[in-house]
């Protein structure tokens, strides 16, 4: 028999099997035994927090590796249950993932050693994933719950009155400041940028160095894009947006490629030749605008050779999903510098799951800081791309504040 699974898909029975069977309450809140300091208490385990987003759920799971006896003993069931279930696999069902190769192993989490395990799966299946929890009684697996993004506001009623949670709720903001600067110290190959963005066969990757007390720009692309001057671990503002961001990129690759998933976008998009698409500034001078420094070989008209019948008889669906990433990445990129320009900083951070599997936009954005900035601004990427709010959620969930001591410091723009 078939059973409907974590995003509304179908489970064999025997991933069924694995799941945790009805087990107790975790009554007891913020107390217990895990007391690493004298000061610091932390929860009990399972330790996890989730990022509701406008496309993509993310969990960060952290599993610890240094159980108490008393740990094992009243808690240890239940964390049997979870390795074999979530850690034991990498997709659940069709739809959710674990992105084993962004798992960070053996690290020092609120004091404890444990592995930090990243999961996702879309927000379309979120209330698929509140059935599941509500049918395998997997909410009875923890108490209260951390949660980020947009989706701790819009499915906090469904959490606390379905699954009976206490439900926190954290600005998905200062969670991914939190979470960033948590991952940059800790993993030293978090950061890097590309020396050679234009080199297809070998850009020349490179970790970055990077210390989160000197102000930069950070860029999150998700569905759509924040952009933040941060000051510091404790101060940042929302300085800018824009609504074009990963989600105009997947909804309208959709649109005019019939691709139905991000990953098939960007397969197209690698493939494809933009030029066929766009008018560049040599399709309308001949050449370069030399007045105002603008070479031939740049888009002067996103989409701009579409209106002619034979143009859209020449363009392959490759070709749109090309055109389509660098009309979308062409905003970004200039939103990005003028935000830095403006702000007077020379690092800009792109975050946001938009940079999965995208090698190819973060070689596009990373020639485009430099060359229009004549050098003058480095782009910077990040190994756990969407993650960070997640992560930072999780810091909150154990109180972790050894390096943000008080909330960060928000304007709006
Ligand atoms: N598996 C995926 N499914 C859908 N979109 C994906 C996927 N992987 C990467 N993306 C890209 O990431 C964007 C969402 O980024 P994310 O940082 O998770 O934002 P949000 O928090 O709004 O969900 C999507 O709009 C899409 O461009
Ligand atoms: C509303 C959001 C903060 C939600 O975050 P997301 O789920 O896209 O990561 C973001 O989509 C955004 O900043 N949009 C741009 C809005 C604007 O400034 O125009």
């Amino acid at each position: 028999m078939e059973t409907k699974g974590c995003n509304g898909i179908e489970h064999s029975n025997e991933i069924i099997n694995k799941l945790p069977k009805v087990l107790p309450n975790h009554v007891t809140p913020i107390v217990n035994s895990q007391q690493v300091s004298e000061k610091k208490v932390l929860p009990v385990f399972p330790w996890f927090a989730i990022d509701i987003g406008g496309t993509l759920v993310k969990l960060v799971y952290f599993e610890p590796l240094d159980l108490t006896p008393d740990e094992i003993r009243t808690e240890g069931e239940i964390l049997m249950n979870i390795r074999h279930y979530l850690v034991s696999n990498r997709a659940y069902g069709e739809d959710g993932f674990r992105d084993d190769a962004l798992e960070l192993k053996n690290i020092r989490f609120g004091g404890r050693q444990g592995n930090l395990h990243f999961i996702r799966f879309p927000t379309s299946k979120m209330s698929n994933f509140i059935d599941l929890c509500i049918m395998k009684h997997l909410h009875t697996l923890t108490f209260q719950v951390f949660a980020t993004g947009g989706g701790a506001y819009k499915f906090e009623y469904d959490a606390v009155e379905k699954l009976k949670l206490s439900w926190h709720k954290c600005d998905e903001l200062d969670t991914l400041i939190k979470g960033l600067s948590y991952l940059s110290k800790l993993n030293p190959n978090e950061c890097f940028y590309y020396e050679e963005p234009q080199n297809e066969a070998n850009p020349n990757k490179h970790p970055f160095k990077f210390d989160i007390r000197n102000p930069f720009l950070l860029v999150n692309i998700g569905s759509g894009i924040s952009i933040l001057h941060v000051e510091s671990e404790t101060s940042y503002r929302r300085i800018s947006g824009t609504s074009i961001g990963g989600g105009t990129f997947l909804g309208l690759c959709c649109l005019l490629t019939g691709c139905s998933s991000y990953d098939e976008a960007i397969q197209l998009a690698t493939a494809g030749d933009s030029t066929k698409v766009d008018k560049l500034v040599k399709d309308i001078y001949g050449g370069d605008y030399e007045r105002f420094g603008l070479p031939g070989h740049i888009v002067a008209s996103s989409f701009g050779h579409m209106n002619l019948s034979e143009k859209r008889d020449q363009a392959t669906i490759a070709d749109l999903a090309r055109s389509t990433l660098v009309t979308v990445l062409n905003n970004i990129g200039s939103i990005s510098m003028m935000c830095a320009q403006t702000e007077n900083v020379n690092r800009i951070l792109f975050s946001g799951s938009f940079l999965r599997i995208n090698d190819l936009s973060m070689r596009i954005l990373a020639f485009a800081m430099d060359y229009w900035s004549r050098g003058k601004i480095k782009a910077i990427f990040l190994e756990h791309e969407g993650y960070f709010s997640a992560v930072g959620s999780l810091r909150e969930f154990i109180r972790d504040n050894d390096d943000l001591t008080t909330t960060a410091t928000t304007t709006q723009n």
